[in-house]
């Protein structure tokens, strides 16, 4: 039991009412309605390119949130290890999800889709331009394994560090990209009464250009 005092208590007493923006439409293609609530999301939320990425396989679902880095008409691009615990879940079962979770705003975009990896050239261009510190952190971790200590990963730091002490720090071969190109993309923004407005695209279950106005028809959900 919790008590009275406990953070954890009266939790369904946590309300939120929602509504203040008003209703939302459909009408553009997922790419330009997409590209307007970012936007918007940009001005308000504090790091609105975080988003959760959810796997599935065999061993079950997994979920973790990862960094947007990009969005074009071809999907949606986040980096990481591809020997990660996502990257072997990827490999196993390359159909994922994303929620884009912009709580400030009563909104979420939800996408339904299938992971690939960038080309080397993307991967090395957008891991070139990452600080440097990070370029060594990511040489220096084996994403998602059992390390001992604090202090044993602060040892692989420094070596990699040293042998790149007057070199850039190259691209560790299983550090890159993923792009999700979506088959099903949900717009969500919260009303009164939990009477919300929902959107969804689907394109047929194939991923499709989310700027090909005609390979995606448009539903309106209840909420
Ligand atoms: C705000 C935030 C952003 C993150 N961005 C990334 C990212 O872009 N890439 C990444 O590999 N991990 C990122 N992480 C760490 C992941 O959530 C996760 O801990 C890590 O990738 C290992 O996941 P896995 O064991 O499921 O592969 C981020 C975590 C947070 C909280
Ligand atoms: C382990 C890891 N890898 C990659 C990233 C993406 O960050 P960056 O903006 O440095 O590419 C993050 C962001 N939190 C991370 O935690």
């Amino acid at each position: 039991m919790t008590d009275d005092r406990s953070p954890l208590s009266r939790l369904s007493d946590q309300r939120v009412e929602y509504g203040a923006r008003g209703e939302v439409a459909a009408g553009t293609d997922p790419f330009t309605f997409f590209s307007q609530w970012y936007a918007e999301a940009q001005a308000e939320i504090r790091e609105p390119n975080a988003m959760l990425l959810a796997t599935a396989s065999d061993s079950g679902p997994d979920a973790r949130i990862v960094l947007l880095k990009g969005v074009d008409p071809a999907g949606f691009t986040f980096f990481t290890n591809y020997t990660s615990a996502k990257g072997l879940q990827i490999a196993a079962d390359a159909r994922v999800a994303l929620v884009l979770p912009w709580h400030d705003m009563h909104r979420q975009v939800r996408v339904q889709g299938i992971a690939t990896r960038t080309s080397a050239a993307v991967s090395d261009e957008y891991f070139a331009a990452r600080p440097r510190g990070a370029q060594v952190g990511a040489r220096a971790s084996h994403q998602s394994q059992p390390v001992d200590s604090r202090a044993a990963m602060h040892a692989a730091f420094d070596r990699v560090e040293a042998e790149f002490a007057d070199a850039e720090v190259p691209r560790p071969e299983q550090w890159g990209g993923y792009t999700v190109a979506p088959h099903r993309i949900e717009f969500w923004q919260g009303q009164a009464n939990r009477f919300h407005d929902r959107f969804v695209y689907e394109s047929a279950d194939r991923p499709a250009a989310l700027d090909d106005a005609a390979a995606w028809t448009v539903a309106r959900l209840d909420p």
